[in-house]
């Protein structure tokens, strides 16, 4: 079984992209690990699959289009059935994840709460027993404004952190706002910390995804598992 970080992203990207049935509406993430299943997902509307995909990004988006995925929008569709992201931590047991590191997290969580079912995939590496361990909670912000709504947040016990390019600048989001990286220490509560986060003006979204996943694919060097929520 191939262990290198690549090859388990590829492997869980072929893997789920096999859920992936003929008329069904999609929600396609953003990142590595989803670049993986639009590569695959590519492949089989090659051989002839046919669905209709939602991105959560600019990026997806233009990856998909390239590989001949249909792409539609919300004025076209209420619900999505099946909506499929990577993470960057998973927490066992209940699949709270954290999400947002790629700088897509507003536009996942809208394609999320509009799915019917969420799976999320990713290596074992993103597998944690309490959330925040290795990854800032992502908050996607107004851009007017900042610096008071990055106090609030600091207050909330975060270290928060603007994120930048590599120049500097500002990083800006596909809807035009920007990200504070909040460093928690491990998370004990994550449902509560999305309220308290969410309740702040200035804030559009967080990168905790509370309860939406349904379930995970998660690469190992034993292949692919499937871990239900529990
Ligand atoms: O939330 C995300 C983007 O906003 C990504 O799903 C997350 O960052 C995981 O990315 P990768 O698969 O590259 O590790």
């Amino acid at each position: 079984m191939p262990a290198d970080a690549e090859a388990l992203k590829r492997l869980v990207g072929e893997a789920a992209a096999e859920l992936v049935e003929n008329d069904m509406v999609v929600g396609l993430g953003t990142g590595s690990t989803a670049n993986c299943l639009i590569d695959s997902l590519g492949e089989r509307v090659r051989n002839g699959l046919r669905f209709i995909g939602i991105p959560t990004s600019k990026r997806s988006e233009e990856r998909a289009r390239a590989l001949g995925i249909t792409i539609e929008g919300f004025d076209r569709h209420d619900r999505i059935d099946l909506c499929i992201d990577g993470a960057d931590e998973i927490a066992r047991g209940s699949l709270h994840l954290v999400k947002g590191l790629g700088g897509a997290l507003l536009r996942e969580k809208i394609v999320a709460a509009a799915s019917d079912r969420m799976v999320v995939v990713a290596d074992e590496s993103k597998l944690v027993d309490h959330l925040g361990t290795h990854a800032p909670v992502p908050v996607e912000i107004s851009s007017f404004g900042w610096e008071s709504t990055v106090r609030q947040l600091a207050q909330l016990g975060a270290r928060p952190t603007p994120r930048r390019d590599r120049d500097g600048v500002l990083f800006v989001t596909d809807g035009g706002n920007m990200i504070v990286d909040c460093a928690f220490a491990p998370i004990e509560d994550p449902p509560t910390l999305e309220a308290s986060i969410r309740a702040i003006v200035g804030v559009f979204e967080c990168g905790l995804f509370i309860s939406r996943a349904e379930c995970a694919l998660v690469a190992g060097p034993d292949g692919v598992v499937r871990i239900d929520r529990g």
